[in-house]
């Protein structure tokens, strides 16, 4: 599934609309779509629908919508209570509406039917609500009814995670051509609800996607034949200290669990008794060095280390050389990586990110994809930016949204783990892009398959690797 900003869904109309495909036409399969899917999710003839129509585009879709009821034969009424439509497409398809003897009303009813629709805003919106709407607002949310957005609640931004107070909170939204960035960023994405995209018949041009389990299948296929351990790579993973053991046993176990052929872990002396106590498939190296012509195929640096001068140099001795390296927590500084003569994957959280980009964590949480996508094309590097809807943006200005994972993880431990898997998938698929948002996608899933058993709570960092062999076969059967 795509995600659009408001600017290309504007771009994308005004394309069609060159093509033939007039704002009239566009308008009619939005609401032909909204209706299609309403009657496959709900049993609508046991319900009244309540459509609350702005004056705008969005108002005219829910125009649409309230047609399609009406001929079906499920009760339906229609409100405009900011007023009767403007835009032209909307206009004629009022006129359409009333011209085959439904009725409207400007004023609000009592109470809402049972299913309350949001057709007041869509991406046209500009933060803060009017007061007149705020009042609108305020009427939707205290009904008892299903709400059901249209496109997005109104009183959320489109591109970014912004909100009015007053914004519609709704059950359900049925977004059109495709995802809005504010549905993965917060405050706006808790105002969704569940989400569908309706297609609307327009092509896809974005280069922003939600990824799926049949995307990440293709990472989880066995198919070696004649194989042995060099065939998946040996990887190096820099991490842990006499006093941080523990993140270097998590990451190490994620890479092992997920697939990596031999792996190497260069650490402290007085570290390694405890690591390989949880792995002991793992090697050990104390020199803290790393040599130009070594003969790893993935490097991952970070866990379980401080951010100093000695990491700095290491950091140095990784750009120069040529495989894939991970920078994950103490590896995370501002920097450049103008002289890297390899991929680099920066794997922060929030609070890194604001580290290393001296901007603002509440400016970095709601403008996630922007922010990711930027730093990512500016430094030439991938970027997984971690946290609820983990963003990976890519070098060339592409990216994931992940929507797999949940509270479980939020757990000291669980980004070491991640990193481990990332490098494990590094290490056996030649496409870093995919290999990278794989791995995102199979961690938040084990999380999940923790969470439809026990309590979120429950779960432990170091469970993500027991689990990853069942969560690999669920996704495999789901695709
Ligand atoms: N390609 C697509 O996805 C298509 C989308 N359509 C619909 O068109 C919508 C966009 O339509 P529009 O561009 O007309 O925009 P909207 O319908 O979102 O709203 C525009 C109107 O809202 C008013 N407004 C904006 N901010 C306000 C605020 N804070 N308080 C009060 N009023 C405010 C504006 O003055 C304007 O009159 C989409 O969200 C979607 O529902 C379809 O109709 C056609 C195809
Ligand atoms: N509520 C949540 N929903 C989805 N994923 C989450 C949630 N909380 C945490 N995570 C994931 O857990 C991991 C936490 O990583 P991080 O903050 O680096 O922790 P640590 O450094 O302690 O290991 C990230 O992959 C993040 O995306
Ligand atoms: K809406």
């Amino acid at each position: 599934m795509y995600i659009y900003k408001s600017s290309q869904i504007k771009e994308a109309d005004k394309w069609a609309e060159e093509q033939g495909m007039t704002a009239f036409t566009l308008m009619e399969l939005s609401g032909v779509g909204l209706f299609n899917a309403i009657k496959q999710d709900l049993d609508i003839h046991k319900h009244h629908f309540t459509i609350i129509a702005g004056k705008g585009n969005n108002g005219g879709d829910g125009i649409v919508l309230a047609r399609y009821l009406q001929i079906a034969g499920v009760r339906c009424t229609l409100f405009f209570p900011l007023g009767l439509p403007v835009s032209a497409a909307s206009k004629a398809h009022f006129d359409y509406y009333s011209s085959l003897g439904f009725s409207v009303s400007t004023n609000l009813p009592d109470q809402s039917g049972s299913i309350l629709v949001d057709s007041l805003l869509g991406i046209g919106v500009k933060l803060p609500l009017r007061e007149n709407i705020q009042h609108v607002m305020d009427w939707m949310n205290r009904q008892v009814a299903m709400k059901v957005a249209i496109d997005l609640p109104t009183g959320a931004a489109s591109d970014d995670g912004d909100c009015d107070k007053h914004a519609f909170k709704a059950d359900r939204t049925y977004s059109l051509h495709g995802y809005k960035p504010s549905r993965f960023l917060f405050p706006a994405a808790s105002l969704y609800g569940e989400t569908k995209v309706v297609e609307i018949g327009l092509p896809h041009t974005s280069n922003w996607k939600v990824r799926s389990a049949l995307d990440v299948a293709k990472s989880l296929t066995y198919s070696g034949r004649n194989t042995h351990k060099g065939t998946f790579g040996h990887g190096l993973l820099i991490a842990g200290t006499k006093d941080m053991p523990g993140s270097a046993a998590l990451a190490a176990s994620g890479a092992v669990s997920c697939g990596a052929g031999k792996l190497t872990v260069q650490t402290e002396k007085e570290a390694v008794p405890i690591i390989a106590s949880h792995v002991p498939e793992a090697m050990y190296q104390i020199n803290p060095h790393i040599e130009l012509d070594h003969s790893f195929d993935a490097i991952a640096a970070g866990c379980g280390r401080p951010s100093n001068d000695k990491m700095e140099t290491l950091i140095e001795e990784l750009l120069a050389q040529s495989k894939p390296v991970i920078l994950d927590a103490g590896a995370l500084y501002p920097r450049s990586y103008a002289k890297k003569k390899c991929p680099i994957i920066v794997t922060p959280h929030p609070g890194e990110f604001s580290r290393m980009t001296g901007k603002e964590i509440v400016y970095v949480q709601r403008t996630r994809l922007e922010a990711a996508s930027a730093y990512a094309v500016e430094n030439n590097v991938t970027v997984v930016l971690k946290g609820e809807y983990t963003v990976t943006a890519f070098a060339d200005g592409s990216g994931y949204v992940n929507v797999t994972g949940n509270d479980g993880l939020s757990k000291g431990g669980s980004g070491d783990v991640l990193t481990g898997l990332i490098l494990a998938l590094v290490l056996r698929n030649k496409n870093i892009k995919e290999a990278v948002a794989d791995a995102v996608y199979l961690h938040g899933y084990c999380a999940d398959k923790w969470k439809e058993a026990y309590p979120a709570q429950t779960m432990r960092p170091s469970y993500i690797s027991q689990i990853i062999a069942e969560a690999a076969n669920e996704i495999l059967k789901e695709t």
